[in-house]
């Protein structure tokens, strides 16, 4: 039986002149951009989000630390994400133009610059704020850059399911900086963020499945089909529903946030079902739009009730 280990279509070093024999020198910009910054912001806003409910308080340099400790780590995956995806995202519509492939950054930038933000991120959470967050942060971007990237995403269309507990923990890290502990309230924002990230990425999935195809990468539209993705994603969407109530069952979220959770998650099973009917990509980029818009307010509800007292 053959065993594959090496899923790459090339070695990331094969990918053209490094960025100073090509005859420019590495920009800031380039550097910022490895950090995936869209979509870590809304990652790093559910840290935030962990951070301001937990119980008990946090001195305000300690939680900024811890916040930003939170935002470099993620930063820093992203990073490695891309160092080690370098062959395929020169291969995608979406990521060509990303540092690596467009040759402005060569892999051994981008890997350096990944492990010493990692090490950093990591060393600087143990050191003022706690042991635990510090180990949280380092098994997250252990599980994003080496489980799901390395490991995952090439070999099983469960990858993102699987993949997307990293997605899911930063509220936790945030939790723990702050009470030293992991909390059913903490674990319960973990649970919903898990199963809200495979109808957020299978929706665009859908319309990407050509180019994750043509590199390769098993993702489930490619594997399942669309039709099977789609019934999954209502499937996900049912659960996910429900699961937005948890806070305040919990008792850590109030009717504000009850009331609109209840509304978001029955818009997204809307959107979700009618993607299904539909089965069109205009129906699949609708959801993966609202998908976002979706997890930032049901966070940005809980942060605006526990500020205002509400909760
Ligand atoms: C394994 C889990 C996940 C996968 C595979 C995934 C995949 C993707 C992909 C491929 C995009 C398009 C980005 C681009 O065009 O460059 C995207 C966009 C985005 N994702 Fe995710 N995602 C995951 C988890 C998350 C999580 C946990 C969050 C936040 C909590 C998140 C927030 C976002 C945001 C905000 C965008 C829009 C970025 C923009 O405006 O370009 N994603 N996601
Ligand atoms: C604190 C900490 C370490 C947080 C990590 C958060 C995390 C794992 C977010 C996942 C975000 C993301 C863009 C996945 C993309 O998958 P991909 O890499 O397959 O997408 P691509 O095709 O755009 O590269």
């Amino acid at each position: 039986m053959t065993i594959v280990t090496d899923t790459r279509l090339s070695t990331a070093h094969d990918l053209g002149p490094a960025s100073s024999e090509a005859g420019f020198e590495p920009r800031a910009s380039d550097f910022f951009a490895l950090l995936k910054p869209r979509v870590m912001s809304l990652v790093v806003f559910t840290g935030l989000v962990g951070i301001v409910l937990a119980p008990g308080g946090i001195h305000p340099f300690i939680g900024f630390t811890a916040l930003l400790c939170i935002a470099v780590g993620a930063g820093a995956s992203g990073a490695l994400n891309m160092w080690y995806d370098a062959d395929i995202d020169a291969r995608m519509s979406r990521t060509l133009s990303r540092p690596i492939p467009s040759g402005r950054l060569t892999p051994d930038d981008a890997l350096a610059f990944g492990l010493i933000l990692s090490a950093a991120s990591v060393l600087t959470m143990g050191l003022l704020v706690n042991l635990l967050a510090a180990a949280l942060l380092a098994f997250t971007i252990f599980f994003y850059a080496v489980v799901y990237t390395m490991v995952l995403k090439r070999r099983t269309p469960q990858n993102i399911v699987i993949g997307g507990l990293s997605g899911a923990l930063p509220p936790v890290i945030g939790w723990a900086a702050v009470t030293n502990a992991v909390s059913i309230e903490s674990l319960s924002l973990c649970a919903l963020i898990f199963f809200w990230t495979p109808p957020h990425f299978w929706a665009l999935s859908l319309v990407k499945a050509a180019d994750y195809g043509a590199v390769g990468v098993p993702m489930m539209p490619n594997v399942a089909g669309p039709e099977s993705t789609r019934r999954q994603i209502v499937a996900y969407a049912v659960l996910l529903a429900p699961l937005g109530l948890a806070p305040v069952l919990l008792g850590f979220a109030g009717m504000v946030y009850g009331v609109a959770a209840a509304v978001l998650g029955l818009v997204f099973l809307g959107l979700a079902v009618r993607l299904y009917v539909k089965r069109d990509n205009r129906a699949a980029m609708q959801l993966f739009a609202f998908s976002i818009l979706y997890l930032f307010l049901l966070f940005a509800l809980l942060l605006v009730e526990r500020l205002a007292g509400l909760a």
